[in-house]
């Protein structure tokens, strides 16, 4: 149904659908009319796949991802990132919403995936569990370089030309299965560990991108701020997550229209 064939895939988190805007020649198909692909049931997900361009790079955005907590096996949450790499695709960006763990971070800053703990993953829900494909990658992937110290370098690089350096962070994205908001003495514990950042995704869609040779970036929008004291107030919840998302998603696509063009300049992505 489309003559496009991605060299980028772009996962687009919780209310960050926009990221599609900067694109060129858009073609979109509702993931409800594609064959076994997954249907997205959580607002801030609108459940379409859109085919562009930008510059010459062809890429498809995914409007909306999927989560454990919908009820989905592993398997369905990657199942598009397979379909991609098969397609042609080079490049995967993945973006998603989370929690500050790090007493530093601000709502509203971008933080850099430079790592991940796969928290799910150490309890057995594990994209990779089961028999290995060959024809994807080998059965025991290195997880130590997942999130491409190019593409993470070249953030750097367009945040500063776009003036946003002052809310740009690096730093380390914890996955829980949701779909509750974390305890305080979860979040106590995630700090412990050396979480900067706790979100509900993308974690097994970067694993079986790695484990296919996929080049990843993570980009993750801290929604909140969570609680790490019993004395604090406030509680978070979707539609607060959702807002800040709609505050930041013209400057996350801004950055994100300018990274893919960057990549093919500098020949970054796809060679
Ligand atoms: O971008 P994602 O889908 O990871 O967004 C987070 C996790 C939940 O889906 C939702 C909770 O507000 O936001
Ligand atoms: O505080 C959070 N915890 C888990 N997932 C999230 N997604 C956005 N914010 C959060």
């Amino acid at each position: 149904h489309t003559s496009q064939r991605p060299k980028v895939l772009v996962i687009c988190g919780s209310g960050l659908g926009l990221l599609a805007d900067g694109a060129a020649n858009k073609q979109t198909f509702r993931y409800q009319d594609i064959p076994n692909f997954p249907v997205s049931t959580v607002e801030g997900h609108e459940g379409c796949l859109v085919f562009g361009t930008i510059e010459n790079t062809s890429c498809v955005f995914m409007q909306g991802h999927f989560h454990l907590y919908e009820g989905y096996s592993l398997c369905q949450v990657t199942f598009p990132v397979r379909i991609f790499k098969l397609i042609g695709v080079e490049t995967v960006l993945v973006t998603n919403a989370s929690g500050a763990i790090c007493p530093d971070f601000k709502v509203g800053d971008i933080m850099i995936i430079k790592d991940h703990i796969n928290l799910p993953g150490f309890a057995g829900q594990h994209p990779l569990c089961g028999p290995n494909d060959e024809r994807f990658g080998i059965r025991f992937p290195c997880m130590s370089d997942a999130y491409s110290k190019d593409l993470r370098r070249l953030t750097w690089d367009v945040g500063n030309e776009i003036g946003c350096s002052d809310f740009i962070r690096e730093g380390v994205y914890c996955m829980v299965s949701g779909p509750n908001f974390e305890t305080i003495a979860e979040a106590r514990m995630l700090l412990i560990l050396g979480c900067d950042s706790v979100g509900m995704s993308i974690v097994p869609e970067v694993t079986v991108a790695k484990h296919c040779g996929l080049r990843v970036l993570g980009l993750s929008l801290i929604t909140n701020m969570v609680s790490l004291d019993y004395s604090r107030e406030e509680k978070v919840n979707h539609e607060e997550v959702l807002q800040i998302s709609k505050m930041r998603a013209e400057v996350l696509q801004k950055m994100v229209t300018m990274l893919i063009s960057r990549c093919q300049q500098q020949s970054i992505n796809t060679h």
